[in-house]
């Protein structure tokens, strides 16, 4: 428990952890304000009962005579309104107390998913190839607000019905010490017994529910991810069927705690109301006069229509504390992460661009991914000079991508190092080293956005430099289609991840958006493959033209797209194994000619 709450406070930010001590005393105030309107009863029920009180009692003679009452009547209905004037007040302030409260957690709920989801884009990119993207928008969207809406109001609770109910509990000890005593014991032992038996499963439980939440999401986003195959193979029940079982294992933890968490209530209400008819009857038993019983009576029944919520409150809290310590264990977990997932703060504006006028190395560069052993590249060695072109070719699973990836800064390497005009990448320079690159990635994602804005990535609509989008989309020769064909032009809206153009097309604006900020060094990954002929010739000829001012590097299946390219290298298995101009290598290396002829 102590963990936990050492967690949580690690979740708050420097103005929250001022407000929780603002929250706790307005907590007290209501946890006063309660006593006092439960208190607020006995004069009353006294003086209904015992009208001669008015002259016994110091306190009600003073205000009797104070006030120059004419009638004991007119002096009971005053104390009446009395008595519930400071009811509504003590309800006014516990309001209040419950605004300030859900004005905190649910500002709380705004910072903490904003810093989750920060810490995720601060992520190093291998995170990202270990960690599924549904579950982390669902901790970002569902789980943080179940931690603050269930977790820390929970907490609250705990705090505000802890006070209430000692308050509540000290009241009752001055009125009659063993009947309270009794009550405690009957009560507390009760709630106490049931949590502690619960306690393990719930948290397990807990524990559970989270890992069927996880696979909720990700089932249902796999299958709008892939609802084309879906529909073609008419597999629509198999992924309904899949989330059916997620989904109903999600429903039944959840049960489970509801009706562990609530089920106590209606046992011990039934003790408690048990409890006030023995005490009644043992009162009369023992020759008690009516007169004294029922203010006693009234008192303890007022007290325990006030206790027994409180006491159901702490119990839910409690066991909602021990259900929701998954998500705040998983929560804290990835905003404190450390080690090689560790979040890099990201710099406040564009980084300036490394310098880039000789030469990139690769010196003896291996790299393996997270989880694996094997190496995908092993003892890497190649250098790129300044406004070459050079082609990366191998069969498929060979490590382009992955080299490619490095070259990116997007993958670090295990060993040896990548040098840039001599100064080697390092975590603090390689935001500069990719403010050189244009990159246009093998899936190319499109934002459900326009085609202006896609083109220009990132970029506030009105800072787009629309001369600089026309000239990319000019070169990557899709300005023709975008101008002529289509009615809105640059304002279309390509559609979830641009479903409402063709592959192709996809291809060309994908190439415009990395050509938009005039890159030196372009990194294309299977660019061009989903083109016609026709339409890769065009466009390779576009690229071979800036190609003669920009640094090229290309990845490509088809070997007539590295054709023009003044050095390709040959991978296998992670290795060079060779390089050189095409016509050297398909001289020269038979396994160059394979792949040469496969690729037509
Ligand atoms: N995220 C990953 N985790 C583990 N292994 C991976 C990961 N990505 C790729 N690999 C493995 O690394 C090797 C190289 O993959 P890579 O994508 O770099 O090859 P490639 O030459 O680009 O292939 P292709 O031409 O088919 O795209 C493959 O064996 C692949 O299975």
């Amino acid at each position: 428990m102590i963990t936990s709450l050492k967690k949580l406070w690690d979740l708050f930010n420097k103005k929250e952890r001022l407000q929780i001590f603002g929250l706790l005393l307005a907590v007290l105030a209501m946890a006063f304000a309660q006593v006092i309107g439960v208190a607020s009863v006995m004069p009353f029920m006294d003086l209904v009962m015992n009208p001669e009180m008015v002259e016994s009692n110091n306190l009600l003679n003073t205000l009797y005579n104070y006030f120059a009452f004419e009638s004991i009547n007119s002096f009971t209905i005053f104390i009446g309104i009395a008595m519930f004037l400071v009811i509504v007040l003590s309800n006014a302030i516990s309001t209040f107390a419950i605004w300030l409260k859900m004005k905190f957690v649910w500002k709380n709920n705004h910072h903490l998913s904003m810093r989750l989801l920060k810490q995720y884009l601060a992520k190093p990119y291998a995170y990202f190839l270990v960690n599924n993207s549904s579950d982390l928008g669902k901790n970002v969207l569902q789980e943080i607000q179940t931690l603050t809406t269930q977790y820390l109001i929970q907490l609250l609770n705990l705090i505000i019905y802890g006070l209430v109910a000692i308050a509540i509990i000290v009241m009752l000890f001055f009125s009659n010490f063993t009947i309270t005593i009794a009550a405690i014991l009957l009560l507390g032992g009760g709630y106490g017994a049931i949590y502690y038996f619960t306690r393990k499963k719930m948290k397990k439980a807990g524990e559970k529910r989270l890992e069927a939440n996880k696979f909720r999401y990700k089932t249902a986003n796999e299958a709008f991810n892939s609802i084309k195959q879906i529909k073609v193979r008419s597999k629509e029940d198999v992924f309904l069927n899949r989330f059916a079982v997620h989904s109903l294992n999600n429903a039944d933890y959840r049960a489970w705690y509801s009706i562990i968490s609530q089920l106590p209530r209606y046992i011990l209400e039934a003790v408690a109301f048990g409890g006030i008819v023995l005490l009644v009857l043992f009162l009369i038993v023992s020759g008690e006069e009516a007169s004294q019983v029922v203010p006693i009576v009234s008192l303890f029944a007022f007290a325990g229509y006030r206790l027994m919520p409180a006491l159901q409150r702490i119990f839910k809290a409690a066991s909602s504390l021990n259900f929701n310590t998954a998500i705040l264990d998983r929560i804290h977990e990835d905003i404190f992460e450390t080690g090689k997932f560790a979040s890099s703060a990201w710099p406040d504006k564009t980084p300036e661009a490394l310098d880039f006028k000789d030469k990139i190395e690769l010196k003896n560069l291996s790299f393996s991914y997270p989880n694996d052993k094997e190496s995908v590249l092993k003892n890497v060695n190649l250098e790129i000079s300044k406004d070459q072109e050079i082609g990366l070719a191998g069969a498929t699973g060979a490590g382009k991508s992955t080299l490619v990836n490095v070259i990116l800064g997007l993958l670090r390497p295990e060993e040896g190092k990548m040098l840039v005009d001599g100064v080697e990448l390092t975590d603090d320079n390689i935001r500069n080293w990719q403010q050189n690159i244009g990159y246009v990635p093998q899936d190319i994602y499109l934002c459900d956005d326009t085609i202006l804005s896609n083109i220009a990535f990132g970029v506030p609509e009105d800072q787009i430099d629309l001369k600089a989008v026309k000239k990319a989309t000019k070169i990557a020769n899709i300005d023709h289609f975008i101008e002529n064909e289509l009615e809105k032009g640059y304002q279309t809206i390509v559609g979830e991840r641009g479903v409402r153009v063709s592959g192709g097309q996809r291809q060309r604006l994908g190439l415009a958006r990395a050509l938009y900020h005039d890159p030196e060094v372009l990194v294309l990954d299977e660019a061009t493959s989903s083109l016609d002929n026709k339409t890769q010739k065009s466009v390779m000829e576009a690229i071979n033209n800036i190609a003669k001012v920009k640094t090229m590097i290309i990845i490509a299946h088809r070997l007539s797209t590295v054709k023009d390219c003044d050095l390709i290298y040959m991978l296998e298995q992670g290795e060079i194994i060779d390089f050189g101009a095409y016509e050297e290598l398909a001289n020269s290396n038979v396994k160059f000619r394979k792949l040469a002829n496969l690729s037509g």
